[in-house]
């Protein structure tokens, strides 16, 4: 209910569609019953129970009553026969109210099906919206536990879910027990005795009838676990088929994949022979209930009760009738109704999550990096083991400080901790002598730009890309941006220019040219602070030379923290720092540790640098 409670908190403010929803639904509903209600007049004069001797009726006086509104239709009826003398007039008469009836019903019904269309986009696009925002906003320790897949399917197939089943299950709560209520009460005012009858047997069979019904449609889903086996089979011989071949194994699997196809299809078949089952089964305890009604009223009628005629059991039947869609309609929203809370638990359990790095209240607003980044006494771990130990490494103003070291070692975590991706679990980081942790989140990051290994780029225009995050920017500074980074020539020539979409991740642009416009986003940002990881893949000597041109231009008059893979870089940084198991093993400039024939001496003897 407190889940339910919470979507609901999605659509608000809900006056802007209770109200008109009621209404529509209202008319929907009464002007439905008149339409039905007309049965009785309709059959009247088909069935020659109407005389054409002139009646005198007055025209009755108003009252917001359900008499009034018969006395009229009767006051209309018979003017329409003593006018015309024939009671095919008042034939037409009650086919013409018929006609403005259900077109006024249908009208209601479409309203406020639009109403609850309204209100159901406006949740589910908060939903999406708070969904996008939370997964931008998320640290990065929560999407190394996280599978990617589950979070997207979060967000596409349990936010439709809610729309199916939670919005739809809303909208038949919302109206069928009113539609149940309004034709109780006209059974009850054609018929008292009967519906009487009807009210202790409808309860008592449609739960029978739902019972029946669900049992049968419950049973076996476990066929979905024999499914899964035949993928297992079918996925073990497709990374298998040398195997089987050379082992001539092929009519052994064929045996085993038998097996369990053989197993699937007679679950199968049994599962959905009972499935099926379901429906004619309640479709004939269903009639049978009709059946017991028509006896029962039969005889009322047939033993000529004042209180029932034919043409009133008639209707009687078809209001009746009427009953069971919603109330089937209730009982299948109750259920589904399930489903999708599970689903927006799933939904609010992201929207809940924790974000592990956060920004503190009183933070500190920065602006400018002046003179040097500390690490004290930094450990830091993922999870049980600490990853980086006890670091510390200061880094001055204007320095190039390379991270060299073997796989595994932690430069990439030593690079993360300083915008804060994660927090480091003892000691700290200073920039200019503060706690990065003291430092307003977006400042901080403000401060730093990071060039990563993998060229990651937007779907959107090369301007966009260039500018990312500012749409607004000067046209000029991109350009400009874009020359540093060696990247504005091969814009030129682009379809487009700068106004040219690059599709998904880049992928209508070369190796290099992804990479050359991942450095022109970052001159534009123009940090102070450069956090830089390397390309280890190696590109054409042509494109090689004009991204290692655009990088040493980006390093040009910046604090760098590089995680170097080429020896120039490393030869020309101020300071190497050799890293192993999470500890600084090394440090100084390349002569110095190549005559100390440490680790580093290994590593470039063992040509780790290109
Ligand atoms: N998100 C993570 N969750 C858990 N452990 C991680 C995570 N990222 C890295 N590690 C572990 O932390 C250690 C240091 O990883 P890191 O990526 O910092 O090394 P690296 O020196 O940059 O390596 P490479 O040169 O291969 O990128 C490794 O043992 C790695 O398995």
């Amino acid at each position: 209910m407190k889940t339910f409670k919470r979507l609901l908190g999605y659509a608000t403010p809900l006056h802007h569609y209770v109200p008109e929803y009621v209404i529509y639904t209202i008319i929907g509903i009464v002007f439905g019953m008149v339409n039905f209600a007309m049965l009785i007049p309709l059959l009247n004069v088909i069935f020659d129970q109407v005389t054409t001797e002139p009646q005198v009726i007055n025209h009755p006086v108003f009252s917001f009553t359900i008499k009034y509104f018969i006395d009229l239709f009767n006051y209309y009826f018979y003017y329409f026969i003593n006018t015309s003398g024939s009671k095919e007039s008042a034939l037409y008469f009650v086919c013409a109210v018929i006609g403005i009836c259900v077109t006024i019903a249908n009208l209601g019904r479409y309203m406020s099906t639009r109403v609850v269309t309204r209100m159901k986009m406006t949740m589910l696009s908060r939903l999406r919206t708070n969904l996008y925002k939370k997964f931008t906003e998320q640290s990065l320790g929560y999407y190394s536990e996280k599978q990617k897949g589950d979070l997207l399917s979060v967000m596409t197939n349990d936010v439709q879910e809610v729309e199916v089943s939670v919005v739809s299950s809303v909208q038949i709560l919302l109206r069928d027990p009113f539609i149940i209520i309004g034709y109780f009460a006209v059974l009850f005012y054609l018929s008292v005795k009967l519906t009487l009858f009807t009210i202790v047997f409808f309860p008592v069979s449609g739960l029978l009838i739902s019972y029946i019904s669900k049992k049968l449609k419950q049973k076996g889903w476990f066929s979905q676990e024999l499914l899964g086996k035949i993928l297992n089979v079918t996925e073990e011989t497709l990374g298998g088929v040398r195997i089987i071949q050379s082992f001539t194994a092929a009519p052994f699997m064929q045996k085993k994949f038998g097996d369990v196809n053989y197993r699937f299809i007679s679950v199968s078949k049994a599962m959905f022979n009972q499935r099926e089952l379901a429906s004619p089964v309640s479709e004939i305890l269903g009639v049978m209930v009709v059946v017991v009604l028509l006896i029962y009223g039969g005889t009322m009628v047939l033993h000529g009760s004042d209180l029932l005629t034919g043409a009133t059991f008639m209707t009687y039947l078809v209001f009746y009738s009427q009953i069971l869609q919603p109330a089937k309609n209730i009982s299948t929203a109750i259920t589904t109704m399930q489903r999708g809370i599970v689903a927006s638990e799933r939904i609010f359990g992201i929207l809940d999550s924790q974000v592990a790095v956060q920004e503190k209240n009183n933070a500190q607003p920065v602006s400018t990096f002046d003179d040097k980044i500390e690490y004290n006494n930094v450990s830091f771990k993922y999870d049980q083991q600490y990853v980086l130990k006890d670091i510390n490494l200061t880094i001055r103003k204007g320095q190039v400080t390379a991270l060299v070291g073997r796989s595994g070692a932690g430069k990439s975590t030593m690079a993360d901790v300083l915008p804060r991706f994660y927090d480091v679990n003892e000691g700290a980081i200073r920039i200019d002598g503060t706690d990065v942790r003291d430092l307003r989140l977006n400042d901080l990051r403000a401060l730093i730009g990071v060039v990563s290994q993998e060229a990651v780029l937007f779907n959107d225009t090369v301007f966009n890309n260039i500018a990312f995050g500012h749409p607004e920017a000067d046209r000029e500074a991109v350009i400009q941006a874009a020359k540093i980074a060696n990247a504005h020539e091969f814009i030129e020539h682009l379809e487009n220019g700068y106004e040219t979409s690059i599709g998904d991740r880049g992928l209508k642009l070369s190796g290099g040219q992804r990479q050359r416009l991942t450095i022109a986003r970052a001159i534009f940002k123009n940090p102070p602070i450069l956090i830089l990881d390397e390309a280890t893949s190696a590109l054409d000597t042509e494109s090689e030379k004009l991204v290692q041109s655009a990088l040493d231009k980006l390093m040009q008059n910046r604090t760098t923290i590089v995680i170097a893979h080429r020896l120039s870089t490393i030869q020309h940084a101020n300071e190497i720092v050799v890293m192993d198991h999470g500890e600084i093993k090394e440090r100084g400039t390349h002569d110095d540790l190549l005559s100390r024939e440490g680790i580093y001496h290994k590593l470039v003897e063992m040509q780790e640098f290109k």
